[in-house]
């Protein structure tokens, strides 16, 4: 009996493009992917923030490199991507919150929330994929949706309503593009400490409220989301396209 190999989670060899690496989920998924062998490629508007991280993963021995980028801007997304790729790797980490009663909610903030979170990212995972489609590569695409494309949330329904978007347009686009070996999926986090929902962690009733909704019973940090990236971009989910996976402590296990 031959016993079966284990996949490889290793990433050399392999250039990642990740959106939105100058902080948060995706810096942490920057440096996971570099750490896992990976050439990576960050993208954000921020271009100190996203310098200063690039010269700490070569210190460390990564390869890292910057690109400044408005994902919300397709045409420019659609040049940079197009100058800069093939990449075997996106993760789209560029996103924002604009929380509101819904009731309440304006058409600018649908706007710009929905131009980011959905036209953006719809937008920058299809040129990754033109351009992997062109060189007729295999590829894996990750979208950092949230718990919330799930469930709802209080406050929520603008950022809930694009994070159910991103979920369709992945299983979609699995669909049409798992014969070109192209996987796409996502990544659905929890409540993450970082600068997005530091107003909310700073809210004492808030934080408790959050700590008790996640049965793990503590906030996320970006660590928890730097093995489910490096699982879903390497060889290791060979079989996993258009899903999510649920890095939410159990919040919606109920
Ligand atoms: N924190 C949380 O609890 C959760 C977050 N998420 C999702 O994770 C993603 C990252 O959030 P998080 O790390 O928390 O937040 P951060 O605010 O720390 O990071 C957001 C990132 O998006 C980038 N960004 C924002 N606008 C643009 C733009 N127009 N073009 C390019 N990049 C842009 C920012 O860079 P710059 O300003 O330099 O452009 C930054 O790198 C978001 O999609 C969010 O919805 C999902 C679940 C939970
Ligand atoms: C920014 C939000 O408040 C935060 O992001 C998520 O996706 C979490 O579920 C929270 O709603």
């Amino acid at each position: 009996m031959t016993l079966p190999k284990t996949p490889s989670f290793r990433l050399d060899g392999k250039r990642a493009l990740v959106a939105g690496a100058s902080s948060g989920i995706g810096l942490a998924c920057a440096v996971a992917l570099g750490e896992a062998g990976a050439e990576v490629t960050l993208a954000a508007r921020r271009v100190d923030s996203l310098n200063a991280l690039v010269d700490k993963m070569k210190a460390a021995g990564m390869s890292a490199s910057a690109l400044p980028l408005d994902v919300s801007n397709v045409a420019a997304t659609q040049a940079a991507v197009a100058s800069n790729g093939p990449f075997d790797i996106l993760v789209n980490s560029a996103g924002l919150a604009r929380h509101s009663p819904a009731a309440d909610t304006t058409e600018a903030d649908f706007d710009v929330a929905a131009d980011l979170n959905v036209k953006g990212a719809y937008f920058l995972t299809q040129a990754v994929a033109k351009g992997l489609l062109a060189a007729g590569k295999p590829g894996s695409l990750i979208n950092i949706s949230s718990q919330m494309a799930h469930v709802g949330g209080i406050d929520r329904a603008v950022y809930c309503a694009t994070k159910h978007a991103v979920e369709g347009f992945t299983k979609s686009m699995a669909i049409e593009w798992g014969k070109a070996g192209i996987r796409i999926n996502t990544i659905c986090p929890t409540f993450i400490l970082t600068d997005l929902t530091r107003p909310t962690f700073e809210d004492p009733e808030k934080r408790a409220w959050i700590e008790d909704k996640i049965k793990l019973g503590r906030a996320g940090e970006v660590e928890d989301i730097m093995g489910a990236v490096v699982f879903l971009a390497s060889q290791a989910s060979a079989m996993v396209t258009g899903t999510s996976l649920l890095v939410d402590g159990g919040w919606t296990a109920e």
